[in-house]
This record gives structure tokens, C-alpha cells and sequence, in this order.
């Protein structure tokens, strides 16, 4: 098992994927993935481009409504089959306890024409980043507040920050479940309902988020220490496993962590949860899961006050979890998305059949020599697969590192760390970073495996939320699932009749064409549409 984060310069020859990859940022965008570098240059992805998304607004009801010679190819194996410490999250999530080189390319255009522009979708009625409101202010924030938003960039809540914020904010305070697309903001907002409640006078935790790994509950605090950097004593805890804060006792204001090291501190008298007055369940839906950390979480809810306002967020709440999301959060406001809404249009979807898991192990090789990406996450089902795949790639010349639940938790720190300042640029990883993590810099997202539920059934939600992990808030992004056999193309055919979606094949075999194709796709990401890819 390769538990090393690896970054092997030593061992990197003449073909480090690195140097390859572009660090394509520009302010607080991210360039859209490109092909054959020197031959097509990277398009200036100014700050505020992006292609336009268009989803049919969001329906708010109100209240009570993986070298050498050859190695075999990293497997997939099916995750019955799996002894469970080999997977990581997805469904359901195991918690925190967690070629032929010869491309002719004539892509030597300099750039694409079309940039749309982050203003245009926010004009835009029907995308998940407008609203109707043109700034936070008229949310009557804390001044404070709004100079926190200030420190973050923003200029204009998105849908679901218009829509769910007046309900946060409204006393009494009530319960809201509320969904929306990955990448839309839902961290600021519930951020800043729990920064507006919190009396810094009181020296008490006063709210608690639980969110399903230390990678998330590390993201979030940050999030909330930036909003509230302006706020004079508001003070912040991570409660995820750490050895070094062992034994010491919870006192800040907001407290960030995973829902079993959260439920044991207040169990030890550690945390003195009685000024608890918000409680904040992000990716709600894998959290209330009762085969994986629901048990845990109502356990924590049920040590603290009673009258704790309950917030549930996610982008997705599939119908089997609704009944425990009302018990949960009972007599809520309900924010809600049809299904069909809930696909991203700036992520342009993408299968590859490939024939055999030898050739998907190849294929992800061609890919990334075809491709200038900016940073990409490949996800992979299993820790195995994960680390052999990082082990081939590094002896066939690659920079990559990787991260599952099969690390301790300052390993796992350490690499998120790297892979969010863009010191490594590839990152293999399980479904454990499948959810809620933004990394603005991910432009394409590969899976090495279709993702499927622990009763190999295509899990849609997974699906959906992996893809997310680029085209955050109105960037473009691709997602390429590789399927190694015809039931894995079907498997990923049931995804995508699930989100009512149509993705792009793409055949593997003559590199031109395929090239050809990935750049009509991305051109069309940028104008906003779907262009036949085959025409
Ligand atoms: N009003 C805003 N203006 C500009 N950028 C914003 C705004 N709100 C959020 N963002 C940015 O959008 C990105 C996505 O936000 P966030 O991580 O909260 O999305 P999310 O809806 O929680 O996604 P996921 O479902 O994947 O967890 C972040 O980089 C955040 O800084």
C-alpha cells in the first residue's frame, strides 16, 4: 500500500506530468482545461469568465412544505466483493474514522473566442448564481459582516444564498433544509446565519457544524475564520481527530468537526454544549444515512439544547433520506431542486469506453498528455486502487499524490494542504473527497471508477457530487467517467438517465479525433452549450 503521499521528484524522469500542467489561476478563477502544450495555448480565463450555466430556478417552499514491466493495471473491483476498510465514503460513507505520442494536433488556435462572462450568469434568471437582490447588504448583515464578504470577494449572493439567508435569519429561528447545486455558496450561507447569531460577550460554543470528514471540517472553519476575521474575539475550533488537542476542553464560539469526535468531547465533559444554539449538518444527506453516520449524528443533536435551530444543507437529498432529514429538522423551511435541476451546466460530462482495465490505466496516461489542466482529481472506489494507481504513475514519470482514509490525519492535512496551494496538481483520491471540498483550481475530474453504492447499484448522488468538485460557482470544468466494460457503461448510462443528462462519448483509438472532440466539448463549455462533438 503506497500510504506515502508521493511527489517523487527523484523518481520523476523525463515525463513529470507537472511540468506539464499549467497553474493556470488567474485572481480567484481557474483556467478551463486545454490540449498539447505549445501547440494550443492556454485561453485567458480572465477573473469573472466563465460559461453560462443555465438551471431553472430554484423552488423555494416556504415553511412546512495507481511499473515497471508490465505491472498489472490497478483493478476495480466490485464493492461487495470489498473488505470495508478498503473503501472510503460514497455510499455509504464510512466516516471520519474515515502511445503512441504522435498527436498531430491542430490545436494550434490560440485561444477560444467565447468567454462569458460571471455577470452574465448572474443575469440570468434561471442560473443557480443569480438572484434578484444586487448586494448582501440589503440581507441587513452586521456591518462587520459585510466587510468579512469584502475579505472574501463577494460582491452579490447567489441563488441560494438570497434564498435561504432571509429564512436563517428570521425569529424566531427556524429549522431549514435547503438544497442546491455544488458549488453555489450554501458554506457562506449557513456561515453567515451561525456569524450573525453568535453573542461574542457569552465565552460559550454556540454553534456546532458537523460535516462528514476532517478535509470538509478543516474547509469550513476556514471559510468561517475568513467571513469573521473583521470580528473582534469571535474564536473558532476544529473538533476532528488530533491527538495534540486530546484532552482539552471545547470553549470557542463555533466549533467545526466530525460527528464522532464532536459527540465524544461532549460525552468526556469536554464540551459544554449548553449555549448551543445552531446546529449545522453540511452534506446532511450521507450524514443522516443510517448505515453510516446518522446514528452518530442524532446522537450529538440530542445532547444538545432542545430548542437548537437545525440547518441541513446539501446538493442532493435523495427521497429515502427525506423522512430522516423532517425528523431531523422538524417543522422546517424547505428549500428544494428537481432532480433535473440539479446537474451543473458549466461540467461538461464525458464517458470513455475503454475496453479492459489495462487499457483505462493507459488511457488516463493519453489523457493527461493530451490535456493542459490546471489541477484534476482522479476518483478511484478503492485505497488499493488508489495506491496502486499512484504507484504506476510515478514509475511511468508522473507527479501525483493521493489521498484516502487509509492516512492518519495530519498525512491527510499535509497533502489537501499541497493539493490546495497547487504543489501537486494531481490528486487520486476515494469518494472521502467526493463532497463539499473547493478547490477552485479542479477543471477536470476523472472517474477511474463509475461510482456505485455498497450494493453495486450506480450511485447517482456520488456521481454528483464528485463531478462538483470543479466547476465551482460559474467555472467550466470537465468530468470524464472511464468505463472498462459494457456494464460500466451501462452503470453510467443509469447515472445519467437518473439527472436527465446526455454526456459526450468519446472513443479512445485514433488521438487526433479524441482531441478534436475534448476541444469541441470545452469550446462548447465556454459558449455555454452543447455542441455535437461529432459533427
Ligand atoms: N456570493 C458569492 N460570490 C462569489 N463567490 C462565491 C459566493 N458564494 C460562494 N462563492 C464561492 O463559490 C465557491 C463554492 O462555494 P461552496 O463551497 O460554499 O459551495 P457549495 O454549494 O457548498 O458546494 P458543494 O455542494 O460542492 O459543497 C467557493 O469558492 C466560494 O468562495
Amino acid at each position: 500500500m503506497a500510504d506515502t503521499p508521493t511527489d517523487s521528484k527523484s523518481e520523476a524522469p523525463s515525463r513529470s506530468l507537472a511540468d506539464r500542467l499549467s497553474t493556470s489561476r488567474n485572481g480567484t478563477n481557474a483556467e478551463a482545461p486545454s490540449f498539447t502544450p505549445g501547440k494550443f495555448s492556454s485561453s485567458s480565463w480572465a477573473s469573472d469568465n466563465s460559461s453560462p450555466s443555465s438551471q431553472p430556478g430554484n423552488g423555494v417552499e416556504p415553511a412546512k412544505t495507481d511499473s515497471v514491466s508490465p505491472p498489472p493495471a490497478p483493478t476495480t473491483t466490485a464493492s461487495s466483493d470489498l473488505a470495508p476498510a478498503m473503501m472510503d465514503g460514497g455510499a455509504p460513507w464510512q466516516g471520519d474514522s474515515e502511445y503512441d505520442n504522435n498527436v498531430a494536433s491542430a490545436l494550434d488556435e490560440p485561444e477560444f473566442d467565447v468567454n462569458v462572462k460571471l455577470s452574465d450568469l448572474r443575469a440570468d434568471p434561471n442560473s443557480p448564481l443569480h438572484s434578484a437582490i444586487k448586494s448582501f447588504a440589503e440581507l441587513n448583515l452586521p456591518p462587520e459582516l459585510e466587510q468579512g464578504l469584502i475579505a472574501m470577494n463577494f460582491t452579490r449572493p447567489s441563488k441560494i444564498q438570497e434564498r435561504a439567508l432571509p429564512l436563517l435569519l428570521a425569529n424566531p429561528p427556524t429549522n431549514l433544509i435547503a438544497q442546491s447545486q455544488s458549488g453555489t455558496g450554501k458554506t457562506a450561507a449557513f456561515v453567515l446565519n451561525i456569524l450573525t447569531r453568535i453573542d461574542r460577550t457569552l465565552p460559550a460554543a454556540q454553534a456546532v457544524v458537523l460535516a462528514p470528514t476532517r478535509e470538509l471540517a478543516r474547509q469550513i472553519l476556514s471559510v468561517a475564520q475568513t467571513m469573521g476575521s473583521v470580528m473582534t474575539d469571535l474564536t473558532f475550533r476544529a473538533a476532528v481527530p488530533d491527538p495534540e488537542k486530546r484532552g482539552q476542553k471545547v470553549v470557542e464560539h463555533l466549533v467545526v468537526g466530525t460527528p464522532g469526535t464532536i459527540s465524544d468531547l461532549i460525552k468526556r465533559r469536554l464540551f459544554d454544549v449548553s449555549h448551543v444554539q445552531i446546529l449545522v449538518l453540511d452534506e446532511a444527506d450521507s450524514m443522516l444515512d443510517m448505515s453510516g453516520m446518522g446514528e452518530q449524528c442524532k446522537r450529538v443533536k440530542h445532547l444538545l439544547p432542545k430548542d437548537v435551530q437545525v440547518n441541513l444543507f446539501s446538493a442532493t437529498f435523495p427521497e429515502q433520506v427525506m423522512g430522516y432529514a423532517y425528523a431531523f429538522a422538524p417543522d422546517p423551511n424547505v428549500i428544494t431542486l428537481e432532480v433535473k435541476q440539479l446537474t451543473v451546466e458549466g461540467i461538461k460530462q464525458i464517458y470513455m469506453p475503454c475496453g479492459g482495465d489495462e487499457k483505462k490505466y493507459q488511457l488516463i496516461l493519453k489523457l493527461y498528455e493530451l490535456m493542459t489542466i490546471s489541477s484534476s482529481i482522479i476518483f478511484v472506489a478503492r485505497r488499493d486502487t488508489a495506491a496502486e494507481l499512484e504507484r504506476r504513475m510515478v514509475a511511468d514519470g508522473h507527479t501525483v499524490a493521493s489521498l484516502t482514509g487509509a492516512l492518519d490525519g495530519p498525512e491527510r492535512d499535509a497533502i489537501i494542504d499541497k493539493f490546495r496551494k497547487g504543489n501537486a496538481k494531481v490528486l487520486i483520491a476515494t469518494n472521502v473527497l467526493s463532497r463539499g471540498i473547493d478547490v477552485q483550481s479542479v477543471t477536470v475530474v476523472i472517474n477511474y471508477d463509475v461510482p456505485l453504492t455498497s450494493t453495486r447499484n450506480p450511485d447517482p448522488e456520488t456521481y454528483l457530487h464528485r463531478i462538483g468538485r470543479t466547476g465551482r460557482f460559474g467555472r467550466v470544468g470537465v468530468a470524464i467517467t472511464l468505463c472498462q466494460d459494457r456494464r460500466a457503461v451501462d452503470q453510467y448510462h443509469a447515472i445519467c438517465r437518473h439527472f436527465s443528462v446526455k454526456p459526450y462519448e468519446v472513443l479512445p483509438g485514433n488521438w487526433d479525433e479524441v482531441e478534436a472532440q475534448l476541444k469541441r466539448i470545452i469550446k462548447g463549455s465556454r459558449a455555454g452549450k452543447n455542441l455535437d462533438v461529432n459533427a
